[in-house]
């Protein structure tokens, strides 16, 4: 088999989104230099990451970690083959991200109202009044031009705030999110409250309601220590896209007890182990951990596989014959 930059013939069987520089960044106090993140963000891309979250439009006063996004966005773009996602809490913060050139918006819409307060100060009516606002603006522009917009919801399996989550009220905001013209949702453990059984029970829930294509993506935290052991029931159940986090930094600072992201180096060795090609390279996905603790000093970077090292004689998923399981 061909090996190009990481990727195995440029096939994939689950996408890895990484979400380190903006979910990562956002709840570590010090603030990562902008050259540092470009020589990050440059490192993940080329150990085969396709989908990078390289921050968020939100008032710098609030993230200050996040306040050079926009020049951020306009040096990833630069980078072939890499969609460069952003997080956008509002319809001026879309707007932002129109005009630095992203290529995909996500705006959370927390199942828990009191979160949605904490985060965005809006309530459900509110936030999809934004998401509204948002589809006109993406409408005006040429078809070719228009970012993708997806709306993740957040607090889906719990809520620290709030405690359990309505099933029901899952599968209604997201159907609410698609017609105020999200194009997909995504399902997001904010708190680290989900399990494998809630996870499965969630997905078929949704995609009998709302369509097999209306959710592709989920977003898992390790607070619990049930990260991989969620993605593995979203896997599958058909799930092909899947966040995570190097060194597991991250959480949202609005939710409190929100912790780390599942960790990409583990969820890589995961993946790759079972027969799923992630087009990751592992080499290169360690020499951009080096990036990231040199430009962290201090902080603490979490993960199994950097540690223990790949079992002798491992090879990547797509160089073996054995199908996906
Ligand atoms: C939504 C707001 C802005 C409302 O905050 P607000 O204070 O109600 O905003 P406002 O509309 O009243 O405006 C206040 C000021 O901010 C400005 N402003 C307004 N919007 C923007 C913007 N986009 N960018 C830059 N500036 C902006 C606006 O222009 C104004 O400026 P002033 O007139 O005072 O000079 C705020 O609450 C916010 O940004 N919240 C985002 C918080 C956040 O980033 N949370 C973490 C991400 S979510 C998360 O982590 C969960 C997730 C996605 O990872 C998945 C999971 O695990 O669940």
């Amino acid at each position: 088999m061909s090996k190009v930059d990481g990727k195995v013939d440029g096939k994939v069987d689950i996408e890895i989104s990484e979400v380190g520089p903006r979910d990562g960044l956002q709840s570590i106090a010090t603030v990562m230099p902008t050259e540092d993140k470009k020589r990050w963000i440059a490192a993940l891309a080329s150990a085969g990451l396709q989908e990078i979250e390289v921050g968020s439009f939100v008032p710098p006063k609030l993230l200050p970690q996040l306040a050079d996004t926009a020049e951020i966005v306009r040096y990833a773009i630069g980078i072939g083959g890499l969609r460069v996602a952003v997080l956008v809490p509002n319809l001026r913060g879309a707007s932002d991200a129109l005009a630095a050139g992203a290529h995909k918006l996500t705006i959370p819409l927390s199942v828990s109202e009191t979160h949605s307060l904490k985060n965005l100060r809006k309530t459900h009516t509110q936030v999809l009044e934004e998401v509204r606002g948002i589809r006109a603006l993406l409408d005006a522009l040429p078809p070719d031009q228009r970012p993708q917009l997806e709306g993740s919801l957040s607090t889906c399996f719990g809520c620290t705030l709030e405690g359990p989550v309505s099933e029901d009220a899952v599968v209604r905001l997201g159907g609410q999110l698609l017609d105020a013209g999200c194009d997909e949702i995504g399902l997001s453990d904010t708190t680290g409250y989900g399990n494998p059984v809630q996870v499965r029970r969630v997905l078929r829930k949704v995609w009998n309601a709302l369509g097999r294509d209306s959710l592709n993506g989920i977003h898992l935290h390790n607070t619990r220590g049930q990260g991989l052991a969620n993605v593995l029931a979203a896997v599958e159940e058909g799930v092909t896209t899947v966040d995570a986090s190097m060194g597991g930094i991250g959480g949202c600072p609005f939710a409190p007890g929100a912790s780390g992201n599942i960790v990409t180096e583990d969820l890589v060795f995961l993946l790759e182990a079972m027969g799923y090609r992630t087009g990751v390279d592992f080499e290169r996905l360690l020499s951009a951990r080096a990036v990231l603790a040199a430009a962290l000093p201090g902080e603490p970077l979490y993960g199994f596989l950097p540690e223990a090292g790949l079992p002798r004689g491992f090879e990547l998923a797509g160089e073996r014959a054995a199908e996906p399981v």
